[in-house]
């Protein structure tokens, strides 16, 4: 408490005392501030108007010392306005002189509230950072910010999660996390796709097997779900695992035990499961594609994650922080997009999501001439709003005539910015020109020199 007033001062000091709180006196500025160096105090209440060093230099070295102190200052009708200059500036409450001492007790009590509120936020956040880190996972974006607040909900419960997105929107990463950030983060995180383990393989794959139960079964083996022991099973994909199969998962994870092929004897295990899909599971479930019962059983903490065309908002940041990882990785000095790129990005509808947008970012680093990227550094189809991509089914077509598209996208766009003139092209594009001209032939690419 400062004193500017003698009376004053002693006579709320001994309100306040009267009402619990630990309140001092002091005569004037340097009293204070030196009381406050040696002294825990939550709250400083003060005079504006004081001789010698005033109030404004209190609150000049309180705002620099201790920017977080509650200040409530008491002032004089008069000065009110100097009074609320300071509190624009700072975080200051104030109360004018004469006042009623409930008046100052209320005020005093509503800042130390305020302060005590900030301080538990503050210290929320900073628990919530310091348990759950989810600094890889980009995007402020509404919708994907929803996302982050499901999984917070969900990392340490053993709850099963099942995750539904289109290919290439971070299921996979976004488990990953899940996993980080779970008492099981020092176990192992295994994953399993699904659609990618041919069928007759994918029962041993899964629960392993005993040796000798099928040609090639030369040493009993340990399958997916014994690995993942104490851990996480993350099933990708699991919309594409084989009906007959569905039955034998479905105990696992329901009373965690299985038996490898081959074998009588029942492996039981801990793991906390994980499983994402592009399918639309219920649908399948209804079609008797997929069995209901392991639906249900999957479907306990259901979570969409939003296709890259739903969080726009995210796509210049995913971008910039693709540019930065590819330019470092081949030593190119970019700063970042031209405007006309960021609007074709943003206006794209990404079918193949984030993986998309990364492998078209990685090209445009390869490409670009400048120190930004341009949008003729984007491939032509963003602006031909022919998605190569089938939203659901990932890539369609023929994959060396896709990438002969794409060689011939590349070439052309980067004859097209030299004027024609081959020897800049092939530097560009750092191959020789001698493999410029080799390409150029074998894709039938006509040369336009100068200006278009
Ligand atoms: N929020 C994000 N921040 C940064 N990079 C991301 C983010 N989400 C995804 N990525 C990147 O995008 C790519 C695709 O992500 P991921 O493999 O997790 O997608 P997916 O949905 O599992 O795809 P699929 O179903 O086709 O396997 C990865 O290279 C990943 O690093």
């Amino acid at each position: 408490m400062m004193r500017c007033e003698v009376r004053l001062g002693e006579v709320t000091v001994a309100a306040l005392q009267a009402r619990g709180l630990d309140a001092h006196a002091v005569d004037n500025v340097a009293a204070a501030l030196s009381f406050l160096n040696m002294n825990p105090v939550r709250l400083v209440l003060t005079d504006l108007r004081m001789p010698g060093l005033g109030g404004r230099d209190l609150l000049a070295s309180l705002q620099a010392a201790r920017p977080e102190m509650p200040v409530v200052i008491m002032t004089a009708y008069a000065s009110v306005r100097d009074a609320v200059a300071l509190i624009r500036e700072g975080d200051f409450d104030y109360i004018a002189k004469p006042s009623e001492i409930e008046d100052v007790v209320a005020t005093i009590g509503r800042a130390l509230k305020l302060r005590e509120t900030e301080e538990d936020n503050r210290r929320l956040r900073q628990e919530l950072r310091e348990k759950f880190d989810f600094g890889r996972l980009l995007g402020t974006s509404e919708p994907f910010q929803r996302v982050l607040k499901h999984i917070t909900d969900v990392c340490d419960s053993p709850a099963t999660v099942l995750f539904h997105g289109e290919g290439g929107t971070g299921k996979q990463m976004i488990d990953r996390a899940i996993h980080d950030n779970s008492r099981r983060r020092d176990e192992p995180f295994i994953d399993v796709n699904c659609a990618t383990i041919p069928e007759n393989l994918m029962e041993s794959e899964l629960f392993g097997h005993v040796r000798g139960t099928f040609t090639g079964a030369i040493a009993t083996r340990e399958g997916r779900f014994a690995l993942a022991h104490g851990g996480t099973l993350f099933l990708d994909e699991i919309g594409d695992m084989p009906l007959a199969l569905q039955a034998k998962v479905l105990r696992a994870i329901q009373e965690q035990s299985f038996e490898l092929v081959g074998g009588t004897r029942t492996v039981t295990v801990d793991v906390r499961f994980i499983a994402a899909t592009h399918r639309d599971l219920r649908q399948e479930a209804a079609k008797g594609n997929f069995r209901e019962d392991l639906y249900y059983r999957l479907n306990v903490f259901p979570i969409t994650v939003p296709a890259l065309r739903e969080r726009e908002a995210d796509i210049e940041a995913l971008s910039a922080h693709f540019l930065a990882r590819y330019a470092a990785s081949i030593g190119k000095r970019l700063t970042g997009f031209s405007r006309a790129a960021l609007t074709a990005m943003s206006a794209y509808p990404w079918p193949g999501n984030i993986r998309e947008l990364q492998n078209c970012i990685e090209r445009a680093v390869i490409v670009a001439q400048a120190t930004t990227v341009d949008f003729g550094d984007l491939p032509p189809y963003l602006f031909e709003g022919r998605p190569k991509l089938a939203p659901e089914q990932g890539f369609v077509g023929n994959l060396d005539e896709e990438l002969e598209r794409i060689e011939r996208d590349i070439v052309t766009q980067a004859l097209r910015d030299c004027g024609g003139i081959q020897a800049r092209a092939a530097e560009g594009l750092g191959i020789t020109e001698r493999s410029l001209w080799h390409r150029v032939k074998k894709l039938g690419i006509r040369i336009t020199r100068g200006a278009e």
